[in-house]
């Protein structure tokens, strides 16, 4: 219950006022320090600069000292992005990723712990404006009678907070952790973690707190530079950049996969089937094998070297005796180590026949070069996809002459100018660490939106860090693109772990997408990936989601009239639509003097911005418009995911502009009635006028049916067995986290809800 200021929190607010002075003060001795110093200049300068950064660890001065507060009846501690001492050293507020604050997010209502209460604040710089307060024992007591269940899930504070209007950048979410996030953000260091889980569940938020958390609680063996995030482009890094920072974890490297290794993708773009084989793992072996076709060991018995004390004539037979026993060993040294390796040989050779002065570095070099070209991996895969022949000379048995068609491309007249595919940046990358070894690994990664890694990504990715210690998290339902996958086996294969760790953990409650909205996705998560569980919706909209049918050639004009809606009222807005018809509506916006950003440009505008579906992935809005998601569902093998990811952007308001028939794509009306929307004739189009926007209200959910008695008879038998397996994996998760005697009343109640028949056992 939210509570204001005045009548309570002075005491509260006097904490906070001496927090804030301890950090202030903090603050400004962490700034004198390159001042303070003595010594050499160098080390001042380095002392300062350390000063400078840890005062920036202190976060904003603006930033309120607290985010909430717990109380036992022993004491009272104060719960903040970041630990304050005052001068005594005695803490005024601990972070909440310091075990003392673990029970802020574990503390329930049949699991106090003993806390008397959980307090949280709602502020305006270091000013309380109001308080929640979680009173345990009331929740007991409430949730006994079976009254509040959805305030003993998620509190006031957090449904609030998920109200607020967005931003092109993302916000931390240390007041409102979910307690089963905080369970994965808390797991061991060693861990090789999956985390899964649906669109808005908080899989990149649990991905970042789990970064500052281990960074808090090892910090002795953990610096935040030897921790990489790795993302999908750079539009993404850009929007999740600043969480980080505001939890005072500023020194953590980003990358994302369009960069990561030696080159960086220039968009060339390649047909499908390319960039599917590009990520083969068949890629392996036709880049060691074309990495050794062009070494060049000599034919002839002896080789002539002219020194500068003449000509010297050392053993040919012996260095190809060398170089074949290298290759038939498997020889796992990098290429320039084994060309290094060479080098020193024939140097040796040299010497043993003509002494030292014969031994001239250049003429060495020469020598060498003949049968070992120095390589850069760039160069080397731009000159393999460049020749047809060198492709085939490597291909072996493992490639048809299509794939090598697929594979040759006619390469640009100088390195700098050559244009790369995104599938080459894990080409060039395998050809670094063929070429040059291992770079220096990083001792935590974390990689997001994983599910659409290539086989060759994961070996870029499983190269990065050598301990195996990695958060991944994606969303299977929306895996899409060359390389989609339904299950994170291969995942968890190709990363290998020290500890052997493997652990798979599920987020369920989405907190982006409001219920009207879910409604709508729902039925396409059914058919697209069934095996993969729809998250829990946790809030609803305070305006259903607009269904607007129209002409064909009205589709830009009513998109744009509806993003411009959004947008006039202060709202982030994404326009999403079919490739086809993204210049169409980019057009359509110019004409209508309106700007708009995209995200494939690498940034996020503050207002509208425009992309595909695929481009959309992992970003949220305040509103969508989703433009023709016939065409989003026609464009791939896996548009209905698309569409899935498309029309789960948003976390309050959504517009659906269509000319071609919803049913069609399973929409509206697909037959999975048990949980979806159901079939309501999509309104005949009117040519050459704009139909009236028919606004989803007018559909009804099986819930709604259910109270006119008749869902039962209308569902299909596969229908009944989806609602029957939810019903039994919530029974599961309730049964794991609910009090014995609640458990039973309130899944017949659930059950009754959705209409199946339950039995619970005593
Ligand atoms: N405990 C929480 N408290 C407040 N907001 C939350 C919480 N968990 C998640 N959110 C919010 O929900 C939204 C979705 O989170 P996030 O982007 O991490 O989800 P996701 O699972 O990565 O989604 P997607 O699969 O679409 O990429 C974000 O705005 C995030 O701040």
């Amino acid at each position: 219950m939210s509570t204001p200021t005045t009548n309570v929190q002075h005491e509260d607010q006097a904490h906070f006022d001496q927090a804030w002075d301890a950090r202030e003060v903090a603050r400004a001795r962490l700034g004198r320090l390159g001042e303070a110093a003595a010594g050499p200049r160098a080390a001042m300068s380095e002392v300062a600069k350390q000063g400078r950064r840890l005062a920036q660890d202190l976060g904003d001065p603006d930033e309120a000292v607290a985010i909430g507060r717990i109380d036992d009846p022993d004491e009272v501690l104060y719960v903040g992005r970041r630990t304050i001492l005052d001068a005594e050293k005695d803490v005024l507020v601990v972070s909440w990723a310091s075990p003392d604050a673990q029970r802020f997010y574990t503390a329930t209502a049949t699991e106090p712990q003993g806390l008397t209460r959980k307090r949280s604040y709602t502020t305006r710089k270091n000013r309380i404006e109001s308080v929640d307060d979680l009173l345990f024992k009331d929740l007991a007591d409430r949730l006994e009678r079976l009254d509040g269940m959805g305030d003993a899930e998620f509190d006031d504070v957090l449904l609030k907070d998920l109200e607020r209007d967005r931003s092109n950048e993302m916000r931390d979410i240390v007041q409102t952790i979910h307690q089963s996030q905080y369970h994965i953000i808390k797991r061991p260091l060693e861990d090789l973690l999956v985390v899964q889980g649906g669109p808005g569940t908080g899989k990149t938020a649990v991905a970042l707190h789990r970064v500052a958390w281990l960074l808090y609680n090892f910090r002795d063996i953990l610096p935040a530079e030897s921790v990489l995030v790795v993302s999908p482009n750079r539009a993404f890094t850009e929007y999740i950049r600043k969480v980080l920072p505001s939890l005072g974890e500023g020194g953590v490297g980003h990358a994302d996969l369009t960069r990561l290794g030696p080159v960086a993708s220039t968009g060339r773009t390649e047909p499908f089937e390319t960039t599917r084989l590009k990520g083969d793992l068949r890629m392996v072996e036709l880049l060691r094998r074309a990495l050794w076709n062009r070494v060049r060991p000599p034919e002839e018995p002896r080789i002539a070297v002219e020194t500068p004390n003449g000509q010297v004539r050392i053993a040919g037979d012996d260095l190809r005796r060398t170089i074949a026993r290298w290759r038939n060993t498997g020889s796992s040294a990098p290429y320039s180590a084994r060309r290094a390796d060479l080098k020193r040989i024939i140097s040796d050779l040299v010497l043993q026949q003509a002494g030292r002065r014969a031994v001239d570095q250049p003429v060495i070099e020469r020598v060498t070069e003949r049968i070992w070209p120095s390589l850069t991996p760039a160069r080397f895969v731009q000159e393999l996809l460049g020749s047809r022949q060198r492709l085939t000379e490597a291909a072996g048995d493992d490639f048809t002459a299509g794939d090598i068609e697929r594979l040759y491309r006619q390469a640009a007249s100088s390195l700098g100018s050559e244009e790369w595919a995104h599938a080459d940046v894990a080409l060039v990358d395998e050809a670094e660490w063929l070429i040059n070894g291992r770079r220096s690994g990083h001792a935590h990664v974390v990689v997001d939106e994983a599910q659409d890694l290539s086989a060759m990504q994961l070996r870029s990715l499983a190269r990065l860090c050598p301990t195996g210690s990695y958060t991944i998290v994606g969303d299977l339902a929306q895996s899409t693109g060359p390389w989609a996958r339904d299950s994170w086996d291969d995942v968890f294969s190709a990363l290998k772990t020290r500890s052997n760790k493997r652990r798979l953990e599920t987020l369920e409650y989405g907190y982006r997408v409001p219920r009207q909205v879910f409604e709508l996705a729902r039925p396409l998560v059914q058919l697209a990936a069934p095996e993969v569980r729809p998250p829990i919706v946790v809030r609803d909209s305070s305006r259903e989601p607009v269904v607007a049918p129209c002409h064909p050639d009205e589709v830009s004009g009513h998109a744009i009239r509806e993003a411009k809606d959004y947008a006039s009222s202060g709202l982030l807005v994404g326009v999403i639509a079919p490739e086809a018809l993204v210049g169409d509506v980019r057009s359509a916006f110019s004409a209508a003097n309106t700007n708009v950003k995209s995200p494939a440009d690498g940034h996020l505008g503050t207002s509208i911005n425009l992309m595909t579906a695929a481009e959309s992935k992992g970003l949220e809005f305040d509103a969508i418009v989703v433009v023709e998601p016939a065409g989003i569902v026609a464009e791939s093998a896996h548009g209905l995911r698309l569409l899935y990811i498309a029309l789960t952007r948003t976390t309050r308001f959504a517009s659906v502009v269509f000319s071609r028939d919803l049913a069609e794509i399973g929409l509206l009306g697909a037959p999975v009635a048990g949980d979806g929307l159901s079939v309501d004739p999509t309104p005949s189009l009117s040519t050459g006028t704009v139909a009236q926007p028919m606004r989803a209200d007018v559909l009804t959910t099986p819930a709604t049916k259910a109270q006119g008695g008749s869902a039962r008879g209308k569902r299909n038998a596969r229908a009944e067995r989806i609602v029957a397996d939810t019903v039994a994996d919530i029974a599961a998760d309730i049964e794991a986290t609910l009090a014995p005697a609640l458990y039973a009343p309130l899944i017949e109640a659930l059950a009754d809800l959705l209409g199946v028949d339950c039995l619970v056992d005593d």
